[in-house]
């Protein structure tokens, strides 16, 4: 196992890149430590898989160094990089048993048939195959051979890192909760350094401890679940973490309060000079409708989603979602809504500003 150390790192897929905008991963410094389990989440297009094959070596970044332990492997071969890779899509050898293919990263690495007979059973139980492994891979359903692939990834455990590239994308959904459970169970028991690429909110927060949001070629935060949700550190994360995501609205900041659109809105933190575009982020289980305080909402739609009611709603021509009680009534009576000041983040061109005391 080791820390993973990316200096300067940055990438182009254009040999000759003009500008910023040629590379598909913008300048980055980042330490993942030893035995963290990451998930690596950010829309389409984002950079997560180019980052994760410059950590695997099947590319080798156009700026920086990457290094496992102390040691610089920007260089270095994936097959000299002791990691191991499960795919979108399964890698099995169809002709051989679910047990060989279990047993075979093992036996490439001359272990000990006792060792290998242990450790295949421990991982087939994990991943719910005993009753298989004599069966032949062919003829097994997608599904049953992603599990395959997942457990082959999983089994040595002298591996500097499993690298998981939206590994879950052929499994059906009961069965996907299922293996993030285990996946969570078998890092907890071997402490190996996991990053999990995922364009799937729900899978990254229930797998990782650390969750790292990609953006137009950036980390733009690493964080823990609850860090994301209650100071996202930028609006897309604050937009992409959270069903519905948070609430943006334009404003002037003046030390502990905020002008918005006419209103004066009190903050739980008072804040310094705030140049740039400034807004405020109000998640929408902090925004709460009432009968005359506040800013004045107009409501759109009310969903009832079990749970919950999520009002949808508009304040000045922005979207504004609320969060209610299941079974909360919601009628004309409701004309403005209010925010919990302590939750308002503050954010100068999208990115959030830390307050400089309490209000
Ligand atoms: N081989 C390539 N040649 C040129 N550009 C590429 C190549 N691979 C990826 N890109 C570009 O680099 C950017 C990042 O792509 P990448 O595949 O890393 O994103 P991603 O977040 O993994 O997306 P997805 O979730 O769709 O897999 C995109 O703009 C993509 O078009």
């Amino acid at each position: 196992m080791a820390k993973i150390t990316l200096k300067t790192l940055a990438h182009s897929y254009n040999p000759a890149p003009k500008s910023e905008s040629d590379f598909a991963l913008k300048e980055m410094d980042h330490v993942w430590d030893d035995g963290g389990a990451y998930a690596l989440l950010g829309s389409s297009g984002c950079g997560k898989t180019t980052l994760l094959n410059i950590i695997s070596g099947l590319l080798r970044p156009s700026q920086g160094r990457v290094l496992f332990g102390e040691t610089d492997v920007t260089d270095a071969e994936t097959a000299q990089r002791n990691i191991a890779q499960v795919f979108q899509f399964p890698v099995v050898y169809d002709t051989m048993t679910v047990r060989e293919n279990l047993a075979f990263p093992l036996r490439n690495r001359g272990m000990d048939a006792a060792y290998i007979k242990g450790r295949v059973g421990q991982i087939a139980a994990m991943i719910g195959m005993e009753a298989m492994l004599d069966k032949k891979a062919r003829g097994l359903t997608a599904d049953a051979k992603q599990k395959i692939s997942l457990g082959r990834g999983m089994v040595r455990e002298d591996v500097n890192a499993i690298l998981f590239d939206e590994p879950l994308t052929v499994i059906d959904p009961h069965m996907k909760w299922e293996l993030r459970t285990q996946l969570k169970q078998l890092h907890r028991e071997f402490g190996h350094t996991m990053i999990y690429v995922t364009h799937d909110q729900t899978e990254a927060l229930t797998f990782a401890d650390k969750v790292v949001v990609m953006y137009d070629g950036r980390v733009v935060q690493m964080g823990t679940p609850e860090e994301l949700f209650e100071t996202p550190q930028h609006t897309f994360v604050g937009y992409f973490i959270g069903s519905p995501g948070m609430n943006l609205l334009p404003a002037e900041i003046h030390g502990n309060h905020a002008h918005v659109m006419g209103s004066t809105v009190p903050l739980g933190a008072a804040y310094g000079h705030v140049k740039g575009r400034t807004q405020i982020g109000i998640r929408p289980e902090y925004a709460v409708l009432t009968e005359g305080a506040g800013l004045p909402i107009t409501i759109k739609r009310v969903e009832d989603v079990g749970r919950h009611r999520i009002i949808r709603g508009e304040v000045g021509g922005n979207t504004v979602n609320v969060i209610a009680p299941e079974g909360m009534a919601v009628d004309a009576s409701l004309t403005h809504v209010t925010f919990t000041p302590d939750r308002i983040n503050v954010y100068a061109d999208d990115w959030r500003v830390a307050p400089e005391r309490a209000a």
